[in-house]
């Protein structure tokens, strides 16, 4: 069998939950281009609502899309669905755990629902892998939170897929277990596994991705290899209080200001692009009397604001894959 270039390929995907009875309809992905390259160890990075578990739900079918195209190992998700979905394997955010089985049973059960042949299943190689064999007749009542965590991994590898996807896997982690999955993660990357991981952890994406996506309210607002978006993401805000508090932010040619407490505002500029000269004039430009600034790192909010407004402002080269 040949292999396919890409592990996924997400194309114009549009998700629309629809309205409640209290909540209007709710567009959590507005068309989404995407592709996640066999082999790749890719990072989906986005701050809570992006739309992340929306995606990788559809991935999983566990969501039903509203639009759009999805394959998965070359298989499309709405023609083929079992086989796009046994090429996959997924470890939800939530932590579950089926409370009346060992981690063995666990495994041996989750290996029967793909089918996969006695002769075949790699339970003890599993448990190993993930630290597990000592507990492996353990009630997984017993297991700490972190055990469960692993077990989970560990399930989602029953079948030998060939894609991992992990949602938020170090949620409630502690350093050292997070350092010991992570680990494990590349190894399977090494082995030829590719890997989707979802966070928002800026961090965590930098440390184990060699590419990332970063997606904010529905939209991929940037996708690059990991070091072009640490580049890109070389970011600082300018506080400015004026002489005059301003109640809104003022409209400043070629930046977003952002109001602050006070009658103060924020501009976040690429350092790579401008300089905190070239935010001053054009604020004096606006006709703000600028009574002090400040000069602060801004958090992952403030870099996917000034992404996307970058990515509108002008066609961004870097936006996708070459
Ligand atoms: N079942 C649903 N019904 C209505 N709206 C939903 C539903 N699930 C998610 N949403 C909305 O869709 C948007 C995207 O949510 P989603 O859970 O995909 O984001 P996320 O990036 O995964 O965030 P988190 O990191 O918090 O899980 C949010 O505004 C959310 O409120």
């Amino acid at each position: 069998m040949t292999l396919p270039d890409d592990a996924i390929s997400i194309k114009g995907l549009v998700k629309t939950y629809p309205a409640g009875r209290k909540s209007p309809a709710k567009q959590a992905l507005k068309g989404v281009d995407l592709t996640i390259p066999r082999g790749a160890m890719f990072g989906l990075l986005g701050p809570n609502g992006a739309g992340k578990s929306t995606l990788i739900n559809i991935l999983a079918g566990v969501t039903v899309k509203t639009e759009g195209e999805v394959t998965i190992w070359g298989r499309d998700i709405d023609r083929e669905p079992r086989n796009a979905r046994a090429a996959l394997g997924v470890v939800a955010q939530e932590i579950t755990a089926d409370v009346f089985f060992t981690p063995r049973e666990s495994l041996e059960v989750q290996a029967g629902f793909y089918g996969v042949p006695k002769a075949e299943r790699r339970t003890d190689e599993l448990l190993e892998a993930l630290g597990l064999a000592d507990k492996a007749e353990a009630y997984v009542r017993q297991l700490s939170g972190g055990m469960k965590r692993r077990l989970m991994i560990a399930k989602a590898l029953v079948h030998n897929p060939p894609v991992l996807i992990l949602d938020e896997p170090t949620a409630g982690v502690d350093v050292e277990l997070r350092r010991q999955l992570w680990a494990y993660v590349r190894r399977i990357n090494a082995e030829g596994v590719t890997v989707l991981l979802t966070t928002h952890y800026l961090e965590e994406a930098q440390e184990l991705c060699d590419r990332i996506a970063i997606v904010n309210h529905g939209e991929i607002v940037a996708n690059a290899t990991t070091p072009e978006l640490l580049r890109r993401l070389d970011t600082r805000n300018v506080v400015v209080t004026p002489e005059e508090p301003l109640e809104t932010a003022p409209e400043i040619s070629g930046f977003e200001a952002r109001s602050r407490p006070g009658g103060a505002f924020s501009i976040t500029y690429k350092t790579g692009q401008s300089s905190v000269e070239q935010v001053l004039m054009a604020v004096r430009a606006a006709g703000v009397r600028i009574r002090d600034i400040a000069t602060e790192d801004p958090d992952l909010e403030d870099v996917f604001l000034a992404l996307t407004y970058a990515d509108k402002s002008k066609m961004d080269p870097t936006r996708d894959r070459a």
